[in-house]
């Protein structure tokens, strides 16, 4: 078996009282797309400082590529982009990146760095100078200059518009197609559907869910179908609507139901065949929001692993 790109090992790390990583045990293989998603203070940023070997963990272990994780930096198989991580503001774009390069056994050339980053239009521009999301994509030219098998990247497109997310990603792809392993902390939950082929939630210090976007999204499995009974006969269809098949939640509002069903072909084919006053009906998918607000609103300390030991 190949080493893994990340092995973290029973890792916590306290701050005072505040259990920040409460006890994560997580494996990349290499060649994955990871996102790390969670609520504001679940952990992500602690967990990303640790796992790079930036911060100390209380207990447990992080190592990269078999190894402790600043020899993996040293080597310039691991690039990051932390938030907030600083560029000097009196250089130019192509300066900072070539400042970094420098420190690199094999870099690439700060062209091929700019290119990869889409910012070639950028090399001559003040680092003071740029927007939010060119200043973003300048510190992702940094992150992939020692042209890394690994990029750790906390909340990458922050402060980008949508263009810049959407080209962004493209240049991602690029990398990923090749095999670079990739774990990004993200809030938006579509960039984490649509680019990772492995989805971790953490809540309050811990994985609450971790499978691939399918499986994340199935722990709130079903459909929802919503719908009116008009006529005044919502009360004499409401012991019917109860025991039509697969309705795993029913609520009522005056003369409108909204139902949970785990197979809505046959419910509604039962409902309209049995309430036939069931009026605008509405069928909709449950999504990743979905699956993120039953994730991480359950008890802070209620684990609900989808998949283990992947
Ligand atoms: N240096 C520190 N000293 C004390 N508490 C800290 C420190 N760094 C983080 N924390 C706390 O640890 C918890 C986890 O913070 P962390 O930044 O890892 O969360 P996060 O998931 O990255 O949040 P966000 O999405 O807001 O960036 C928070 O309660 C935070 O206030």
């Amino acid at each position: 078996m190949t080493t893994p790109a990340i092995q973290l090992s029973s890792l916590r790390k306290d701050f005072g009282h505040l259990h920040a990583v409460d006890g994560i045990d997580l494996t990349v293989r290499q060649g994955e797309v990871l996102a790390l998603l969670g609520p504001n203070g679940a952990g992500k940023s602690t967990t990303i400082d640790l796992t790079l070997g930036l911060s100390r963990p209380t207990a447990g272990s992080a190592t990269l590529f078999g190894a402790d994780p600043r020899a993996a930096i040293v080597s310039g198989r691991v690039g990051a982009m932390l938030q907030g991580g600083a560029l000097l503001p009196e250089t130019t774009v192509s300066q900072s990146i070539a400042l970094v390069a420098a420190a690199h056994r094999a870099p690439l050339s700060v062209a091929d760095a700019m290119e990869r980053a889409g910012i070639s239009e950028l090399a001559h521009q003040r680092v003071s100078k740029l927007s939010g999301g060119q200043l973003q994509r300048a510190r992702f030219a940094v992150a992939v200059v020692s042209d890394p098998q690994l990029l750790i990247l906390d909340e990458p497109t922050a402060a980008m518009d949508v263009e810049s997310r959407r080209e962004f990603w493209r240049s991602m792809r690029e990398l990923t197609a090749q095999g670079t392993t990739v774990v990004f902390a993200t809030h938006y939950l579509d960039e984490a559907d649509s680019y990772a082929d492995r989805i971790v939630i953490m809540n309050a210090g811990r994985i609450v869910a971790d499978g691939t976007p399918a499986e994340v999204k199935a722990v709130v499995s079903g459909r929802s179908l919503r719908f009116a009974v008009t006529g005044g006969g919502a009360d004499a269809a409401a012991e019917v609507i109860r025991s039509l098949p697969a309705v795993r939640d029913l609520r009522r509002l005056a003369d409108v139901f909204t139902l949970v069903s785990d197979d809505s072909d046959s419910t509604l084919r039962e409902l309209l065949r049995r309430v036939p006053d069931a009026r605008d009906i509405e069928i909709t998918s449950h999504s990743m929001d979905d699956a993120f607000l039953a994730l991480t609103s359950a008890a802070p300390r209620t684990a609900h692993t989808i998949t283990e030991g992947v």
